[in-house]
């Protein structure tokens, strides 16, 4: 029996903290007889974790040698071996192959294998093996007959990775190492435009200053995160305008009256702040790449995301510009039909590159600032649209930090410096709103302060208020959005449940008991539910909020306590049986709508 034992935790910065475990384990492991393959990826070791590493009674280690792709660190592992040498007596897994880029090497794996055999000797046992798992990349390359010819010659997914290790592995020796194609030529070959002037970073006037000029609501506003059920209706309707099957013109018309129904359902609620629902998205990165010229898109791309999910990431595949305006359209439409205001909804550029394939040949922070360029000329188009809230979702941001705290300070500087770059535009009266989820953001306050959003809405309905007790603690300043309920349960959160959950907003001090500043919207990601949840979720949220909102206006929020315990239904006197018939509208209304998506 032999065995393979996945730890990239030492290639973080915890790795000490864990090493005494990985000492036991393989030690308990090597008394057992069973011969263990140590795999380390995501990052180099340091040197004094690498010291230590090489001496683990394991039978063979596996190292990456490519880092994180377009980031300039995470390499280091052929000059840790170079100086510190590798121990004769253990088998050298070499992830030379990137597991995590699209791209085909460039000649870079075979010199690093040639190199190494150079060093270590030709009775060094070695494997040629992708540096991170497989499971980053799309499956296979073949079947994308719709991209251009030269850009495929580029790239490697899982099988032609595969590939690429097998010939590397048979050739021996320095002579049969020959480069298998360039990524240079072509295709992310020019400079990027990373000098801007210092002043586009920063908007004319101080958050203190234009909060007075923007949009002023009543205690509790209420909101959403910006998508709406994706319906099956509405995916069949793309995949036949995808297909031919239905012309751009009906495509459009049916883009447009899910966008009629969303704004309708938002009106008959009440709630303050709408948004279009994204029905013409597949997917929020996906979209824009679309929309944007340097990206390339697969038609079999997918990759799983989040474990149960699947996403397929656009290509970043040149310098990355604005052809037209992506999302005023769709914006113009749903204002049109309301006098309440409409979020103008983007993806950010940090989420928009790391959510994507980078290009290995300039700098992440080069591709996100040019994404973040065609993103300001986003804004600008919206706010002459008449657009005066604008939200720039940035769920990714967190994710993106590297595995290493040391190298933290470098990748927020300029992840928060692309997203001020595509927001600094805007004019002071508008505000710009953030919406950042997917994890804990206590060790990054000061990068999400440094924004500058005036609005940051931000997952919190699974967490306890940790994090609005964290931005309190901070004393955070501007306006925030914790989300009240989660989306990812099926269950319909009760009046109560979200009238209890405002109430407790008080006890964590956030902005001194200011409702008006404290927006009621859901966490993220409606598009992944059904309408039968979401409508009366939403009627409950926009319920708790008048009926909060009520209590605050008497002076009886704030005092960190739960004011008034509310049985079943709303306790506004008189108004008991109008979110019931409200609700038996919309149920109308979306059947109607069903019927006509249908012919
Ligand atoms: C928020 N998250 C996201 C991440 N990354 C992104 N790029 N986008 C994100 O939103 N990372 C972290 C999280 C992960 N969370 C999610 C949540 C939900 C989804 C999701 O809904 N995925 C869908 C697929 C979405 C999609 O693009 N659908 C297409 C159509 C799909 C298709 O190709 N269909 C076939 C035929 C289908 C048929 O009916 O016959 C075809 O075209 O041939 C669309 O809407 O047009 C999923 O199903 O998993 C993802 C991440
Ligand atoms: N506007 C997006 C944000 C996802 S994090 C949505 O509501 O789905």
């Amino acid at each position: 029996m032999r065995g393979t034992v996945h730890e990239p935790v030492l290639a973080s910065g915890q790795a000490t903290a864990v090493l005494g475990s990985v000492k036991s384990a393989t030690a308990a492991l090597a008394a057992a007889g069973v011969p263990i393959n140590l795999v380390v990826y995501y990052d180099d070791l340091e040197a004094s974790v690498y010291r230590e590493v090489v001496q683990l009674p394991v039978a063979a280690i596996s190292l990456d040698f490519c880092g994180v792709p377009g980031a300039a660190h995470g390499c280091a592992t052929a000059a840790l071996i170079d100086e510190l040498g590798f121990p004769k007596d253990k088998r050298l897994g070499a992830g030379i192959i990137d597991g995590r880029s699209i791209w085909r090497d460039d000649g870079t794996a075979s010199k690093l294998l040639t190199a190494l055999r150079a060093k270590l000797g030709a009775d060094q046992p070695i494997s040629v093996q992708s540096s991170t798992t497989l499971q980053h990349v799309p499956y296979d390359v073949t079947p994308e007959t719709g991209l251009p010819a030269d850009l495929v010659s580029r790239l490697a997914f899982a099988l032609q990775k595969l590939e690429e290790m097998v010939t590397l592995a048979s050739s021996s020796g320095a002579e049969a190492a020959a480069p298998l194609a360039s990524f240079g030529a072509g295709y992310g070959a020019s400079e990027s435009t990373t000098t801007v002037p210092e002043a586009m970073y920063s908007r004319s006037e101080s958050y203190e200053a234009r909060r007075g000029k923007q949009p002023t609501f009543a205690p509790f506003p209420t909101t959403t995160i910006g998508s709406f059920p994706q319906t099956a209706a509405i995916r069949r309707a793309r995949l036949q305008y995808k297909r031919g099957a239905l012309s751009e013109e009906r495509y459009r018309e049916r883009i447009g009256a899910e966008i009629g129904y969303v704004i309708g359902v938002q009106e008959a609620l009440g709630v303050d702040v709408l948004v279009h629902g994204e029905p013409e998205r597949s997917d929020m990165v996906e979209y824009f790449g679309l929309k944007l010229d340097g990206y390339a898109f697969t038609e079999q791309g997918w990759v799983q995301s989040y474990g149960s999910r699947y996403v397929r990431p656009p290509i970043v595949a040149g310098d990355v510009s604005r052809a037209a305006p992506m999302t005023v359209h769709e914006y113009a439409l749903a204002q049109a039909l309301t006098a309440r205001p409409v979020k103008g909804m983007l993806t950010g550029p940090v989420t928009m590159l790391n959510w994507s394939f980078p290009r290995k040949d300039i700098p992440r922070s080069a591709q996100a600032f040019q994404i973040a360029l065609a993103l300001r000329a986003e804004v600008a188009d919206l706010e002459a649209a008449g657009c005066a809230i604008v939200q720039v979702d940035e769920p990714a941001l967190r994710e993106g930090l590297p595995l290493k705290g040391a190298r933290w300070e470098a990748y927020l500087d300029w992840a928060v410096r692309a997203f001020r770059l595509s927001v600094a535009g805007a004019a002071p009266g508008t505000q710009i709103v953030t919406h950042l989820c997917y994890s804990s953001f206590e060790d990054i306050l000061p990068a999400i302060d440094a924004m500058d959003a005036d609005v940051l809405t931000i997952e919190n309905s699974r967490s306890d208020n940790e994090m609005i007790r964290a931005l309190a603690s901070a004393g955070y300043a501007r306006d925030v959005g914790p989300g009240v309920y989660d989306v990812h349960s099926p269950v319909v959160p009760t009046v109560e449940f979200l009238a209890d959950k405002l109430r407790s907003f008080g006890s964590t001090g956030i902005l001194g008991g200011d409702a008006s500043r404290i927006w009621v919207n859901p966490d993220c990601g409606l598009k992944t539910r059904r309408w039968e949840e979401v409508l009366p979720a939403m009627r409950n949220m926009v319920e708790a909020s008048r009926l909060v909102r009520e209590e605050v206006r008497a002076g009886k929020w704030g005092e960190g306590v739960v004011v008034v315990k509310v049985a079943g239904k709303a306790a506004s006197a008189g108004q008991g049986d109008q979110p019931q018939r409200r609700l038996q509208r919309l149920l109308q209304l979306r059947r109607l709508r069903l019927w006509w998506m249908a012919t």
